[in-house]
């Protein structure tokens, strides 16, 4: 585990994972999965819950650091992924916040990005004048991000920020301006802490890698 400075401003908040952080259960070690059901079908744990939780504490703190105003910080959460992050991450901002979800999906049951981001659900009021935080899981290939940003943008908000836990830069396609990541991973398909493969796993407590053969 090493610092990463991808993303100057906060260059120390970000903590770069490689492979070889996963947590591989050897000969009669314990199988991640145990204990939520999932047993056999991922093959390390690559973020404990413990870690999760000290950096989303840590991205709390920046967040308030650089707040100014009198006005709440509306978090935009950006589901399904994003709701165990912001439920958490709110609960750790020292600050008032307010709350908007909406749903946005272009993976569906595939473990690649569609390309085509698909509002479900979009948000209950108007952001402008707003200061809008984007709360989001994952920046994979960065093709939701971007759009969503465009998306809010013409929608008038005061400012647009990025709050992201997860990314993986050397599947970014499309380059994002993210204020705040917790973690740079490696490529591999990660579940757990919101993150699904076909709906499944959002309700572990860590962030784990599937097995390869769960979509081989
Ligand atoms: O950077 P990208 O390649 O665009 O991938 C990231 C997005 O993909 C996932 O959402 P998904 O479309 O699977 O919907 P979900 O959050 O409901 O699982 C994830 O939660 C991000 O929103
Ligand atoms: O690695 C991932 N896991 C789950 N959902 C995702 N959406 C983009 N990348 C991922
Ligand atoms: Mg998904």
């Amino acid at each position: 585990m090493s610092g990463s400075s991808a993303t100057p401003a906060v260059s120390t908040l970000t903590t770069t994972l490689t492979s070889a952080d996963a947590i591989r259960p050897g000969p009669g070690d314990l199988d991640p999965g145990l204990g939520h059901g999932y047993v056999g079908e991922l093959a390390a744990t690559l973020i404990t819950q413990d870690v999760l939780q000290a950096k989303i504490v840590a991205l709390a703190e920046a967040v308030a650091a650089n707040h100014t105003g009198d006005t709440p910080p509306l978090l935009v959460c950006v589901l399904k992924g994003a709701v165990m992050f912001v439920t958490d991450f709110a609960r750790a901002l020292p600050i008032p916040s307010e709350m908007e979800f909406m749903a946005v999906s272009s993976y569906g049951s595939s473990t690649s990005s569609s390309g085509v981001v698909r509002i479900l659900k979009d948000l209950d009021r108007d952001i402008s004048g707003r200061r809008v935080i984007i709360v989001e899981d994952i920046i994979d290939s960065g093709l939701t991000l971007s759009w969503l940003h465009k998306n809010l943008q013409t929608r008038g908000p005061a400012s647009i920020e990025i709050v992201a836990l997860l990314r993986k830069p050397e599947a970014v396609k499309v380059e994002v301006d993210v204020a705040y990541v917790g973690f740079d991973i490696p490529t591999d398909f990660v579940v757990g802490y919101g993150l699904d493969f076909n709906e499944r796993y959002r309700d572990l407590p860590f962030v784990g890698l599937l097995g390869e053969h769960m979509y081989a």
